[in-house]
């Protein structure tokens, strides 16, 4: 009889801030969020599999090719921006090792994970890839995807992770959702009801910004805004609304850090972009658009237009995704 081994695949989504208003300074150094964000259709693709020793083997890399990737940005292939932390500190491996801890799970795993979502440009990568981790880790381990140990464990990782699971202890289940209003450290989720036909031209300046760093030149505002407006805009599927109530807080303290921001910004927007503005705490931008032939008609005007930021820049048309990703089960010989 030929052993057989399970191998979990899944694609982790990136994300999008529609909105973002800091509420509060937090004692513990973190700030209460009041944010909007939606699941887009850029994706990592990670597999895990069940070993029989304890511990995370991670193999890590740019895709299609570290090459291509490098080159997609106009730098080399040894060019810091690239570097991807492969072994514990990388969310990956903490999600495992903490799912494997909490579940007193015999063995450990091998991963393997394709990066296609740039890192530091907050579009969530990292935090979308612990996410997609926990979930596959799940499905090997026959724990129910919505068990509520997932949740903790997500937020433990990171104020991101969470919303990447697509369920939150008010609502174990969201099937259907894209997007969510997040607010505390961001872990508090509300999904929202309603998909929105979303549509977007990304560009990502080839930029790492640390969120951390872009935290703390931020300035909690006298008044600060509330989501309600762009959640029901987003409810109603008001596309105009939607568009008039894009904000993001972290804004100005990420074009000061990266001036070339401002660059961007200004040529979307010269290129026809209706609304546009940079996603979490930067660096990527992106332009909302009514539909997919909008976002690619923009994304080629943009393309063809005379910015030497191009050079070093990715440029992408993305629409919503959904919330949890879907995590696909193969049978194979077993490799121990
Ligand atoms: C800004 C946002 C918006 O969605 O996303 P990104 O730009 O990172 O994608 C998030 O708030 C980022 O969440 P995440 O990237 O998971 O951050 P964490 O690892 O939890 O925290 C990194 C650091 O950012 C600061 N931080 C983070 C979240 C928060 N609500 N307040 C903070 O002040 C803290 O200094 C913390 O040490
Ligand atoms: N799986 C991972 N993929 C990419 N970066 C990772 C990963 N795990 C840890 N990191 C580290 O986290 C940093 C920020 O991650 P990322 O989620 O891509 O950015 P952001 O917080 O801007 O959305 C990276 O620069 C990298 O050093």
């Amino acid at each position: 009889m030929i052993d057989v081994q399970r191998i979990a695949t899944v694609n982790p989504p990136a994300k999008l801030n529609l909105f973002l208003e800091l509420v509060a300074r937090r004692k513990d150094g973190y700030h209460d969020i009041d944010t909007v964000m939606v699941a887009i259709d850029w994706c990592d693709h990670l597999t895990v599999r069940r070993t029989r020793d304890p511990g995370v083997l991670l193999k890590c890399d740019w895709a299609p090719s570290r090459a291509e990737y490098a080159a997609s940005l106009g730098i080399s292939s040894s060019d810091p921006l690239l570097d991807i932390p492969t072994d514990d500190s990388n969310l990956v491996c903490k999600a495992l090792n903490a799912f494997a801890d909490h579940f007193d799970i015999e063995g450990g795993f091998a991963c393997t994970l394709d990066k296609y979502v740039p890192a530091g440009a907050g579009m969530g990568g990292a935090s979308s890839d612990a996410a997609s981790a926990l979930l596959a880790a799940a499905r090997l381990c026959d724990v129910p995807e919505n068990h509520q140990a997932l949740v903790s464990i997500a937020s433990a990782i990171g104020s991101d992770v969470p919303f990447f699971l697509g369920c939150s202890s008010d609502q174990p289940s969201n099937r259907s959702a894209t997007a969510a209003k997040a607010t505390g450290t961001g872990t508090d989720l509300e999904f929202l009801r309603n998909r929105f036909p979303f549509h977007a031209v990304v560009v990502f300046p080839g930029i790492n910004l640390s969120t951390a760093k872009v935290y703390a030149q931020s300035s909690v505002p006298p008044i600060p805004l509330s989501s309600g407006a762009i959640v029901d805009a987003w409810t109603s599927l008001d596309f105009q609304e939607l568009s008039k109530q894009l904000m993001n807080r972290l804004s100005d303290p990420a074009r000061k850090l990266a001036p070339q921001i401002d660059e961007i910004l200004e040529s979307m927007w010269r290129n026809g972009a209706i609304t546009c503005q940079l996603t979490g705490s930067g660096s990527a931008c992106f332009a909302l658009c009514q539909t997919k032939g909008d976002a690619e008609a923009l994304e080629s005007t943009i393309r063809s237009s005379e910015n030497a930021w191009l050079e070093n820049a990715i440029v992408r048309t993305v629409a919503a995704a959904q919330l949890p990703p879907r995590v696909s089960i193969q049978t194979i010989p077993e490799i121990d």
